[in-house]
């Protein structure tokens, strides 16, 4: 992490904890929105206005968070307009870095070699985690915002002039009940499998699990009713951010961060939700197994040695869908 300007090397995956030992993410710190007219949004400073070629995204494919922001670009059909940028999926004692992994970018057309310089450029003394998501202005040559939640909500509407309006991702009549949904996935499931897998005593693991796997029962039986969303027809936010962590959980959840009460698979509903939203044009891409494999079985703290399981795979992989053509990058 980056202390008053200067990375230390002394990277630790847990991000902070509590007297119990429950894993504490992080608050992101910039915090500027990209609006049609350059006027500030919800937080933040104005001057950054929607124009094509403008921005930077710089994301890791093993990133939950990072990856919603993907799903967002494709959704809105905007992956001509903003550059993006893959950062190596193995977190390095500099953080993340560029090149080295196949599918990941070999450099950064900034010049960066690793994400943090992103963040001392913006920020000379910024202290905290350099952490990706990373949305950047390449015309003011700063960091516009660091938050995956807000950018997935500018990404819904900045851009409308030059995509049309697209799938509108948060609508104005479900917007309490989306923020309520999000609320409660982002604290059980989204954050909850990290809670499991970096908790620091067996009571802060086991509350991380019941909770996990209560959220998961709960929403296994929300989409038993056969609607193809969470909230019916209309895909939102919220369905963004229940794939990044379905899409992930046998891969990696179930393993490193021992959520292994079932695998995914074994929930047919959500299974098939699975399977439906990684149909949607220009989803699978945004979704690397190799990477978010690699990346998350290279935290030493959590597995040592190493070594990358081989499976899930076989009959039962989410990714051998007929109609889906997956790549592993
Ligand atoms: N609040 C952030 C969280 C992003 C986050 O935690 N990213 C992780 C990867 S999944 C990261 O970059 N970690 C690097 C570190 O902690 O040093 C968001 O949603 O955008």
């Amino acid at each position: 992490m980056l202390v008053n300007g200067i990375w230390t090397e002394r990277w630790q995956p847990v991000q902070g904890k509590d007297e119990q030992g429950r894993f504490i993410r992080q608050t992101s710190s910039f915090r500027h929105w990209i609006t049609p007219d350059g006027r500030p949004g919800p937080t933040g400073h104005g001057g950054f206005r929607a124009e094509p070629g403008r921005y930077r995204l710089y994301v890791a494919y093993i990133c939950p968070w990072a990856s919603r922001t993907l799903m967002a670009l494709a959704l809105k059909g905007l992956r001509g307009l903003i550059d993006v940028i893959v950062v190596n999926p193995r977190l390095t004692d500099q953080g993340w870095t560029f090149g080295g992994f196949a599918g990941a970018d070999d450099r950064d057309p900034g010049g960066a070699r690793h994400l943090h310089q992103l963040y001392t450029r913006a920020d000379p003394h910024f202290t905290g985690r350099a952490t990706v998501p990373v949305l950047w202005d390449i015309h003011t040559d700063t960091l516009v915002n660091n938050e995956s939640a807000d950018i997935v909500r500018m990404l819904n509407s900045a851009f409308s002039a030059w995509t049309g309006p697209g799938p509108d991702l948060y609508p104005p009549d479900l917007a309490g009940q989306i923020d309520a949904l999000n609320d409660d996935l982002y604290h059980r499931l989204n954050n909850g499998v990290y809670q499991a897998g970096f908790a620091s005593s067996q009571q802060a693991y086991e509350e991380a699990y019941d909770r996990v796997f209560a959220c998961l029962d709960e929403l296994e039986s929300r989409l038993s009713d056969g609607r193809p969303y969470l909230f019916g027809d209309r895909l939102t936010e919220s369905d963004l951010r229940l794939f990044v962590t379905l899409v992930r959980f046998d891969a990696a959840y179930h393993g490193l961060f021992k959520c292994n009460r079932n695998l995914l698979a074994a929930m047919p509903a959500l299974q098939a939700y699975l399977l439906r939203i990684l149909a949607l044009e220009g989803i699978a891409d945004t979704v690397h197994l190799d990477h978010i494999k690699a990346g998350y079985y290279s935290i030493k703290a959590l597995n040592p040695g190493g070594i990358v399981p081989a499976g899930p795979g076989g009959g039962s992989s989410p990714f051998t869908i007929p109609g889906v053509s997956f790549h592993d990058h």
